[in-house]
């Protein structure tokens, strides 16, 4: 049912050339990373169907988050989250009651979908086990009243651990052998901050390829979770920091393919729930896949694409909800000829291929590839009070910024004026502090309820009068423009504007710049 896999399932004319088989059985691996929201509610697909097709041409190696049985926003990460922020409370109960609310989830999960009586038992009593320790964990946090955020990762870290232990249990009832791993030991060098370097990835990738490595013919079903990682996973990689994990084994074992699978075709021309006439993008470069990340469009975690591309290694985004369809695969922009790390090289696609797909002759598309949103953005305005250039006015207000954590996402400026677009999770407490502060360089004002809307497109610095259309549109459409940054990323246009208007806006734009890319943008 499942198209092929790998370099085999791409046109022939951007295959990669099969690379001398080091793997046992003679079949490469292929790794595959499930979403939480994937495994909450199609867990059946999962191990029904999804990784069993692929055994028969692959090693599969299924890599998982932590399971979300409704919404991300609901799901067992942040639920852990919230335990761990309430056993700070002196004498709250409530992180009890969510550790067991997760333990309720998860055996009700294993219940209802593992139905050979052993392998379920084992499952809860996996389970039980690893909330009870949990339990034990923040009891002790709360006496001693601290969680550092290395705790705070091993608290986040059961999520993974628990979604793993019903995704193999169910995988060993459908005739799966199987292999629990966790990551969350394997890293024995000591690392500080300042080595989140290229060599500490080349260690992880080699320090996950050995633990997957030791499963033997059995599937391997890694947590997504690892660390310990300097300044901490959730600080330092951040939410989604599976897509990583998957990436770097990926990397690792030299895979054929890495797999994300969501509930999503794909990666499309806007977010499909948004834009009713979206596309599905079949071809996309790595940098436009970051750029549409970093702004709104979170199909993947942007740290994987670096690692995975380095390797020469195709990512398909592809949709647990419709296995058969062919994804969007997102293919690095290399000459021809290129030579990788580990000595590859790829020959680049035929014309046919990229002008199916929107591209001109190389990698770089004829129009904008996609437009996104990011909401929940606040503007921050600071104007000088100096009557003369004051070099350290900037200094100044960057040295504050990070000072509270505030991360900056766009920016624009005059010699004593800078506004800034401030992305979302900002803590309101801080961001009063950080004011405060900056009160003594000048005034200072905040703009709170608005989105950034970002065209992306791999070839916009050379398409002559492109934000010309962009903002004829809007304006057209009787959308304001709170801020406008364009050219610090030559494949990202972006301006700020109400956050109220942001669906319309991304429609409009939508319609005038990607809708009809075959007959807009023909000589
Ligand atoms: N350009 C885009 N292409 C595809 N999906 C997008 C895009 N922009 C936003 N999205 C949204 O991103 C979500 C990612 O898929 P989902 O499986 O829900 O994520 P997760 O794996 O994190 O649970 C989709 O719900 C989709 O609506
Ligand atoms: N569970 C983690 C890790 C993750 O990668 O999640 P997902 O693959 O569902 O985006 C989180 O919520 O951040």
């Amino acid at each position: 049912m499942t198209a092929s896999p790998l370099r085999k399932s791409l046109p022939p004319h951007i295959q990669v050339e099969q690379q001398p088989d080091h793997s046992h059985g003679h079949k490469r691996w292929l790794v595959q990373k499930f979403g939480g929201t994937s495994i909450g509610k199609f867990i059946e697909n999962i191990a029904g169907t999804i990784v069993q097709s692929y055994m028969s041409t692959n090693r599969v190696v299924v890599v998982c988050s932590a399971r979300s049985s409704e919404t991300k926003q609901l799901g067992t990460t942040n639920r852990l989250l919230r335990a761990a922020a309430s056993a700070l409370v002196p004498s709250s109960i409530e992180f009890i009651e969510t550790v067991q609310e997760i333990r309720f989830d998860h055996l009700a999960a294993a219940k209802k979908h593992i139905t050979d009586q052993d392998i379920l038992k084992r499952v809860q009593d996996e389970v039980n086990q690893d909330c009870d320790r949990l339990k034990a964990f923040l009891e002790a946090a709360q006496i001693i009243g601290e969680i550092s955020p290395r705790s705070n990762d091993i608290i986040m870290a059961v999520g993974e651990r628990l979604s793993c232990r019903i995704v193999a249990g169910l995988l060993e009832d459908r005739g799966v052998e199987t292999q629990f791993v966790s990551l969350e030991n394997v890293i024995e060098a000591v690392f500080d901050l300042n080595s989140l370097d290229q060599n500490f990835y080349d260690y992880l990738s080699r320090a996950f390829a050995a633990a997957v490595s030791k499963c033997g013919h059995r599937v391997p079903v890694v947590t997504g979770f690892f660390g310990p990682v300097p300044g901490s996973l959730l600080s330092s990689i951040g939410r989604g920091y599976t897509d990583l994990a998957a990436a770097l084994i990926a990397v690792g074992l030299d895979a054929e393919e890495l797999q994300v699978w969501k509930e999503v075709d794909g990666i499309f021309t806007a977010d499909p729930r948004k834009v009713k006439d979206a596309r599905l993008l079949n071809i996309i470069t790595p940098e436009e896949a970051s750029e549409l990340t970093y702004y709104g469009s979170e199909v993947i975690h942007p740290f994987t694409m670096e690692q995975v591309i380095r390797a020469q290694i195709p990512i398909r985004i592809k949709n647990v909800i419709n296995p058969a369809g062919a994804g969007t695969i997102i293919f690095p922009d290399q000459p021809s000829g290129t030579c990788t790390p580990n000595g590859r090289s790829t020959p680049p696609p035929s014309s046919k291929v990229l002008l199916e797909n929107g591209y001109h002759l190389d990698l770089s598309r004829r129009h904008p590839t996609a437009v996104t949103i990011k909401d929940n953005v606040w503007i921050l305005n600071i104007h000088s009070n100096r009557k003369s250039v004051s070099h350290g006015f900037f200094a100044q207000i960057f040295g504050t910024l990070d000072q509270y954590g505030i991360a900056v996402d766009l920016i624009s400026t005059s010699e004593v004026h800078i506004s800034m677009a401030l992305g979302a999770n900002i803590n309101e407490n801080d961001m009063e502090k950080a004011m405060e502060s900056l009160r003594s360089i000048g005034t200072v004002d905040v703009m709170k309820g608005m989105a950034i809307l970002s065209l992306v497109g791999k070839q916009m610095k050379n398409m002559v009068g492109i934000s010309g259309r962009m903002f004829n549109t809007l304006a057209k459409a009787n959308i304001n423009i709170e801020m406008i940054s364009q050219g610090a990323s030559e494949i990202n246009i972006s301006c700020v504007i109400l956050e109220s208007q942001a669906i319309q806006a991304m429609n409009v734009i939508h319609d005038e710049l990607l809708k009809n890319v075959g007959t807009l943008y023909e000589d």
